[in-house]
């Protein structure tokens, strides 16, 4: 999502190219709706259809027990699907003095109401650090905007009453589908901490542009349903919330996820004690006489960020800018991860190559010696290698080095530059049945031609990875770094309810064709005819989105 706290800013790029299955990419068709034009027009937000009832607050005290609602006490949602954000919720302890709800939770709707309206005084939209909107737009929109509707102010008071925050400040940023109020929560009576409310609008019709990374989403195959815009509203905080934790748990610097209830979720904040929220990437204040060393480092720690994000989280961010990264002290965050795709989504590889090029662009315009963008691509994505410190920079700098030496001169960085274009409207297949064409693609792998292809990192260690001097394939560094991440996120986090959700890409599977079922094999075998003359042996990795497919 474009943060509207960038006014004037450039979007970031979008493929020129549309899929067509069977038909490979055709950059003719008529393309989506930039997301700033899918808004509808200013009238028919009035329209009833476009608000839902800001009366209905059935849903909202429906289960009780101020937790997040619409789910079975079995942890499933309304699909049956594990509602890993109810578990989450009820799993992590807020703080040791917690309070007990106030309100009788058997009391009626109405009951429920008056009792949490005493609450009332303790949501200050007002309270707005002036030079924290930006620009005087903003200021003025994010009075204008501090009207908050009777459903989200109920889930507050109710987050009030539960001590999740104390109080709800103002608007750090609002935005066309969410805004970011400051809050503050009561650890134990004397420590107060920061926390960041995002509030998704339930009003916006802006979900044309979405849909894109909806479809193919296996977490949100079920509850979909794009006429409802409460509903859609509410699975995009969801699958932020669960995004946050995925990036969270594997140690990426991200907001931490506390609470999510509809459409409201809270989460960490990220800024210092007074409540000043980090700058955006764009407006990093970085000295001068230091800009050069440290726009490089930041360079290299954000293609480590990306590489550990679709390795350990198996996630690309797609919508990743200076706008979505905080920075602070060094440090970059990554944020605003709603509409993250898992990596076997089928236009996460497209996503990432947007990821790249916006970031790579935004590096290139601070001056720093950026890679060509098919070299990140195939760094993020190689399955070899490490996916953390101590290692992960190392092999960054590898890259550098790999390169020719006269990467530098002038001709060099023009030939970067049509690389970089070439590689942005080349079509990269995701899926076997994507291949255009397979036999010529299998008779350049069998001339040696294999490490040409966009997608060759999709296909078998084989293609992928060097020979070590024996010839046999190195398998690089196979530590198991994400695995205890994940489990450290299964036990702290996760019931093993939603097992059957996020932990099928935690678990990891044993390399090697003895381990592989039986429709793995056939997937295998298929690689293996693409790759012959010499059959590869398959990277059975549980990464690879073309393994993936077949599963
Ligand atoms: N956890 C946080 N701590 C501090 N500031 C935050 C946090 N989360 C978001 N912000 C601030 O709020 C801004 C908007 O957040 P975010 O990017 O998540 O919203 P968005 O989805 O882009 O909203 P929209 O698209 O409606 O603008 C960010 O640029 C950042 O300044
Ligand atoms: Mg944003």
């Amino acid at each position: 999502m474009e943060s509207s706290t960038s006014p004037g800013a450039v979007h970031p790029h979008e493929p020129p190219h549309v899929y067509t299955h069977n038909n490979g990419y055709d950059a003719s068709v008529e393309q989506e709706i930039p997301r700033t034009l899918a808004t509808a027009p200013e009238d028919s937000l009035h329209t009833a259809e476009a608000y839902d009832d800001d009366d209905d607050l059935d849903d909202i005290f429906d289960d009780g027990n101020y937790d997040d609602g619409n789910y079975d006490d079995d942890g499933l949602g309304p699909n049956g699907e594990p509602d890993l954000a109810r578990n989450y919720n009820r799993q992590k302890p807020l703080h040791s003095n917690q309070q007990k709800p106030a309100a009788n939770t058997f009391n009626s709707v109405d009951d429920q109401i008056s009792a949490l309206s005493k609450h009332a005084a303790k949501i200050r939209l007002d309270d707005v650090k002036e030079s924290q909107t930006r620009d005087k737009d903003k200021a003025d929109r994010a009075t204008s905007e501090q009207v908050l509707d009777q459903r989200t102010r109920m889930i507050l008071y109710q987050m009030i009453n539960r001590g999740v925050v104390g109080e709800v400040h103002g608007a750090i940023s609002t935005g066309k589908e969410a805004n970011v109020y400051g809050a503050v929560a009561y650890e134990d009576s004397s420590t107060k901490v920061q926390r960041a409310v995002k509030v998704y609008k339930t009003a916006i019709l802006s979900f044309k542009d979405r849909e894109r990374y909806i479809t193919g989403e296996h977490r949100f195959k079920a509850g979909a349903d794009k006429g409802n815009n409460r509903k859609m509203v509410k699975l995009w905080a969801e699958k932020e919330f669960r995004n946050l934790r995925r990036i969270h748990a594997a140690g990426i610097a991200c907001p931490e996820p506390i609470q999510l209830k509809l459409h409201v979720l809270v989460m960490g904040f990220l800024g210092d004690k007074r409540g000043w929220a980090y700058p955006r990437l764009r407006d990093a204040n970085i000295p001068a006489d230091e800009a050069e060393q440290i726009w490089s480092s930041l360079y290299i720690q954000l293609l480590g960020i990306m590489r550990r994000l679709y390795q350990v989280c198996k996630l690309v961010h797609a919508d990743l800018s200076e706008y979505n990264i905080l920075y602070h002290d060094k440090q970059l965050y990554i944020i605003d991860v709603s509409q993250s795709v898992e990596h076997d989504h089928p236009r996460s590889l497209e996503f990432l190559r947007m990821d790249i090029k916006n970031t790579g662009d935004f590096f290139r315009r601070q001056g720093v010696d950026t890679l060509a963008d098919r070299v990140v691509f195939d760094f993020i994505i190689a399955p070899g290698g490490p996916v953390q410190e101590p290692g992960l920079e190392q092999s960054i700098e590898q890259l550098y080095t790999s390169r020719a030496e006269s990467a530098t001169d002038d001709k060099a960085l023009a030939e970067q530059e049509v690389d970089n274009e070439v590689f942005r409207q080349q079509y990269i297949p995701q899926t076997l049945e994507q291949v255009y064409d397979i036999e010529k693609d299998a008779e350049r792998i069998g001339h040696g031609e294999g490490d040409k292809l966009v997608y060759r990192n999709l296909l078998a260690d084989q293609v992928v990875l060097p020979k070590t001097a024996d010839g046999q394939v190195s398998e690089g560094d196979q530590s198991d770094e994400g695995a205890a991440v994940d489990s450290e996120d299964d036990s702290d986090e996760d019931s093993d309810e939603d097992s059957d959700d996020e932990s099928k890409f935690l678990k990891g599977t044993p390399r090697g064709k003895r381990f592989e079922d039986r429709d793995e094999k056939k997937v295998s075998a298929e690689i293996d005819m693409i790759s012959t003359p010499n059959p590869p042996a398959f990277s059975n990795s549980p990464l690879s989105p073309l393994f993936l497919l077949f599963k």
